[in-house]
């Protein structure tokens, strides 16, 4: 796994969306097999963009795998993923990876991991403190940015990631497993952290979660994804209101979509293998 968020010398000003075209996600014909065995195999998936979309399905179906590819840090055998029309390499792109003890700089201070892509982009300095003052601002972090990441506890080193991911204004905002890492009281701190950052920016969002409940409470579309070769089983409409708090995530209704994806799940779990 790269220790660094995916940050591409990507231009500052994207392209104008193309005439015509719906704000869409579209990955088709998508293909990718590891030493012989088919992850996927003509793969077609179409997505709004500016929504939030989680993806769940059956340990090793590929999920990571997916985003991985459509962000362009894994290569497609074959097939293509097209944002409004435009490429991976066209679109703003950040990512958001598991292990953030991995993933940030241990001798950089939490403010200058923050900051820490726009250099790389070379943003001026003094723009680059101001667009980490302003996110720094707008999530009104309650813990020291002059802090080393190791001082911190574990989901204020997630939060320092994420506002790295989002400090280059992405258009596209990838999360592998954000906060597995994390005790419970935390996760639940944090998936209310990233709605909040969520409602604000309207960012399209794509999140793999291992937990059911936090990829329907995180989405306004969950895609449940079936075993190897691996195809979509549903795409399934979040219509709840946000945001989701505790009272939400234990609403007959979420308790309902919850048992509807759950009976999705376990069919396609149970279904046989379709042969490679
Ligand atoms: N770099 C790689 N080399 C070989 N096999 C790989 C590689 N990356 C993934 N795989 C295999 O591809 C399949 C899909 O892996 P992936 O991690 O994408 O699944 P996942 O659904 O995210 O898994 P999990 O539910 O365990 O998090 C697995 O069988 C995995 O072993």
């Amino acid at each position: 796994m790269a220790s660094i968020h995916a940050l591409k010398p990507t231009p500052t000003e994207p392209p104008a969306p193309r005439a015509g075209r719906v704000g869409k996600l579209a990955i088709r014909g998508l293909s990718k097999s590891f030493n012989g065995a088919v992850v996927y195999k003509d793969f077609n998936l179409e997505l709004p963009l500016g929504s939030a979309i989680s993806i769940f399905g059956p340990n090793g179906c590929g999920k990571s795998t997916l985003i991985n590819m459509i962000s362009g840090l894994t290569p497609m055998d074959a097939g293509e993923a097209l944002y409004d029309g435009r490429t991976t390499r066209e679109t703003r792109i950040s990512y958001v990876f598991q292990n953030y003890r991995e993933a940030l700089f241990p001798w950089r201070r939490a403010i200058d991991n923050i900051e820490y892509p726009l250099k790389l982009m070379g943003v001026p300095r003094a723009e680059r403190r101001r667009r980490v003052e302003e996110i720094v601002a707008e999530f009104d972090m309650k813990f020291d940015l002059a802090a080393y990441p190791y001082t911190l506890s574990g989901g204020q080193q997630q939060t320092i990631s994420i506002l790295r991911a989002l400090v280059t204004d992405p258009e596209v905002l990838f999360l592998d497993e954000p906060f597995s890492a994390l005790d419970y009281e935390m996760t639940l701190l944090m998936r209310a952290q990233l709605q909040k950052i969520y409602l604000k920016r309207r960012i399209t969002t794509l999140l793999v979660s291992h937990d059911l409940e936090e990829a329907i409470e995180l989405a306004d579309k969950l895609v449940l994804l079936t075993r190897r070769p691996t195809r979509v089983a549903e795409i399934v409409e979040v219509d709840l209101p946000w945001p989701r708090d505790a009272e939400a995530t234990t609403s007959e209704a979420f308790v309902a979509l919850k048992r509807r994806c759950l009976e999705t799940f376990w069919r396609e779990v149970k279904a046989a293998p379709e042969p490679n």
